[in-house]
This record gives C-alpha cells, structure tokens and sequence, in this order.
C-alpha cells in the first residue's frame, strides 16, 4: 500500500481517481501529475468520469476543458452545467502529437480535438487520409494497433501499443491543453482561479452590465465561452474563469453583484492552477 497524502486526508490513505482513458491517454498523464501515487481508474468517456465521481465510485475524476488552439472540450462544459460536483485543482500541459502506425494505411484514428490541433500536418503527411474520431488519444492508438491502421497520440501511447513513429510535433503551434479535477469540494484557502456558470436575460445590455461588477474591482478575467443550453434553442450558459479565489474580498463583492444582474450564478469552485 503506497503512502499518499493530499490535502484534507491523512496520509496512508489511497486515493481513487477517475480520468478520459484507456491508459496513456494525455488525461492520463495529467491525472498522474495532478495525483502523484493515486489508483486511477480509466474510464471511456468524460460524461462516465463525472458518474464516477458523483457516484463516490472514486474521490476525484480528472477531464479535459480547454485547448490552446481548439478551444473548449463541450462535453466537460456540458457536465459542468449540471454536476454538483465542483473543481478541485487544474493542470496546464503541453501536448506533443505524433502519427504511428502503418506508413501509407489510409485511416487516421484520433481525437476530434488531436485531429483539429495537427490539421495541417495531416494534410500534408496524408493528403486524403480518412479521418477517424475517437473518444481519446490512447483509444486512436488502440484502435490503431488493433488494425493496423494511423493515429495521432502521444509518444507514450504509440510506445505502450507497439506502434511505430512516424512524425513528431504534428501540432499546428503551441500546443496546451487545461484538465480539471472534479470533487465534492474546491480549494478556496488555496486558490489562483474561479469558474462560474451563468445566464442572462435576453435584453440589450445584460452581459455589459453583468460584467462590469469585475471591472470596478480590479478582477481579471481568464476565459469567456458561452454553450447552447440543452433543450432551449437560442438560449445560452457562460462559462467565466475569473482570477482570484471566492473568498478574497474584491472577487467575493464582485460575484455578489453580479448576481444580482444575472438570471443565476452557479460557482464551479476556486482552485490552484498547476502547469506542466
Ligand atoms: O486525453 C486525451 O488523450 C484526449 O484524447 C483528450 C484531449 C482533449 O480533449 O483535449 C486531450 C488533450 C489533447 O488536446 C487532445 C485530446
């Protein structure tokens, strides 16, 4: 039994943490970083993640949220709006692409979001390659392997399932993807961020006046996505990540104004910020 500690549980207790698997999916490696020494349990989807935890299946699930060049992952922005659940801790990573596999087969299996981030290469590596979507990196490898096939992972991945190299840095630039671990609780003692969910009347001015609360007390915003809500076409939720934890003054009277120009605000958590 392996010692391991985190905050809030005394060490000797092991940790279970749920993340977008199978193995040596780049999830993976952030659950690894985010949880030194836990038990981690892969899952096949994001959404399953979320059960897992809602479920008490596990103490933390780790999921992806945002990348550099591709923007939001919907499927954890979709969870986010209906969980109780809140985030823990984030972790920025770099992510480096390779294609492995059968030089000259013509599938490409790999993430819709690893696909868009090595669009370019693809092109010009395998101009007229079928593009597969799979729910994650390590899945493309598998699958990959399984049939003989391409796929855009990781190193790590193409090495665990026997896949030859064939290019590195597939990426179109700079490549970060930001993971988030979910909880029954946040860390607001020891916070650098804050997400929040909200919603606005649909009349001229709201979003202006929601926002200006932030702008009066000096708090930086990190991030601003809105998402169709479920089952009310034309109809929004915002996604905000705010510098700052809940509980420094400045960022506490800003929410609480802002609230109070709002239809709702749901408070994801404030928590650290790792990177790398
Ligand atoms: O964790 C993985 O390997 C994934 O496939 C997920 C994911 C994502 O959704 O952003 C993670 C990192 C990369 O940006 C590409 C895909």
């Amino acid at each position: 039994m392996t010692a391991w500690s985190v905050s809030g549980l005394g060490v000797g207790v092991i940790v279970r943490v749920a993340f977008l698997g199978p193995e040596h999916s780049f999830t993976h490696m952030a659950a690894e970083k985010l949880f030194p020494g836990a038990e981690l349990v892969p899952c096949n989807s994001i959404t399953k993640v979320f059960r897992l935890v809602e479920g008490y299946e596990v103490d933390y699930g780790v999921v992806p949220i945002e990348n550099s060049l591709e923007g939001p992952v919907g499927e954890t922005l979709d969870n986010l709006a209906t969980t109780m659940l809140h985030i823990y801790a984030a972790l920025e990573m770099r992510i480096d692409l390779v294609l492995a596999g059968r030089k000259g087969a013509g599938k490409i299996y790999g993430h819709p979001h690893a696909l868009r981030e090595a669009a370019r290469s693809l092109e010009r590596l395998a101009p007229g390659a079928e593009l597969v979507p799979v729910p994650s990196t390590s899945h493309a490898a598998r699958q990959a392997a399984e049939e003989d096939a391409l796929c855009v992972c990781s190193r790590r991945a193409a090495e665990a399932y026997g896949l030859e190299i064939i290019a590195e840095g597939l990426e179109d630039g700079p490549n970060y993807t930001r993971f988030i671990a979910l909880a029954w609780r946040d860390q607001p003692e020891n916070a650098e961020r804050t997400s929040i969910i909200t919603a606005f009347p649909d009349e001229p001015g709201s979003l202006y006046r929601f926002l200006e609360p932030f702008a009066r007390h000096g708090v930086n915003l990190k991030m601003i996505y809105s998402r169709p809500i479920p089952g009310k076409p034309w109809h929004y939720n915002f996604y905000i990540d705010l510098e700052g934890s809940r509980l420094d003054r400045h960022v506490a009277e800003a929410l609480e104004e802002a609230a109070a120009r709002s239809l709702f605000i749901h408070v994801l958590g404030s928590y650290p910020v790792q990177r790398g």
